[in-house]
């Protein structure tokens, strides 16, 4: 373990959150152990007064490491990469590094934010489920196909090449979620569908997945 002897880092966490899914294949892929402190969405314990102390926003996922509380998936992931820096989650290659950046600022501000349970909530409550559906199908396509033009040319097995970065720390909850949760179709996405097949091959992102996960249901 990269953190063994050291106080066991915290991890804010919820089965089915695609956030916190990214920051769970990090913590696994750098080898660092942690404890796994559940955090029920739909029962509302992200507004518990307790919980809002940590993350003020009251989302998930939170870190705390000893004294160190970070919110905010992308300021984990990196804050992890820079604290345990093997393997690096960025390549060397400033032009893949920049791809990386870009697939994971269309996950993270283009879609996610458009299939979030609040707002998700909120458009069923004031219009219908239907408008919900549309909403999120449109979030999800509209980024895929941006990801599939940026990632066509410079994929291998995974998002930038053969090695595991950024981008697939984004892709794999994404288009987990896509297909188990919002039942998108990936026909138009060939290179992300590959990657995906390739990310289910690996245990580093088969002990990620929300089922697998201390908080899921016995049966999804
Ligand atoms: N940009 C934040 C977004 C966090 C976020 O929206 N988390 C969702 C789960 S994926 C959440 O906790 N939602 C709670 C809610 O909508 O009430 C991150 O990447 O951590």
């Amino acid at each position: 373990m990269a953190n063994s002897g050291a106080e066991k880092l915290k991890l804010y966490s919820y089965w089915r959150s695609s956030c916190a899914h990214r920051v769970r294949i990090a913590l696994t892929l750098k080898g660092i152990d942690y404890e796994y402190i559940p955090v029920n969405l739909l029962k509302g314990d992200q507004f518990d007064p307790d919980f809002k102390k940590i993350n003020p926003m009251g989302t998930v996922p939170a870190l705390v490491d000893g004294g160190v509380v970070i919110n905010d998936s992308f300021a984990i992931i990196m804050y992890l990469d820079e604290k345990y820096p093997e393997p690096p989650l960025l390549p060397r290659d400033l032009h893949k590094r920049a791809v990386n950046y870009q697939a994971m600022s269309i996950v993270l501000s283009g879609i996610q934010p458009h299939q979030n349970l609040a707002v998700i909530r909120y458009i069923e409550e004031k219009v219908n489920a239907e408008e919900k559906t549309s909403w999120v199908n449109n979030a999800i396509n509209k980024g895929f196909t941006a990801l599939e033009k940026l990632l066509v040319s410079c994929a291998g097995k995974h998002a930038t090449g053969d090695e595991i970065y950024l981008a697939d720390l984004f892709l794999a909850p994404q288009i987990h979620g896509a297909i188990n949760r919002f039942q998108i179709n990936m026909e138009p996405y060939p290179t992300l569908a590959k990657c995906y097949e390739s990310y289910n091959d690996l245990p580093v992102f088969q002990n990620a997945l929300p089922e697998k996960q201390p908080d899921a249901p016995s049966t999804i």
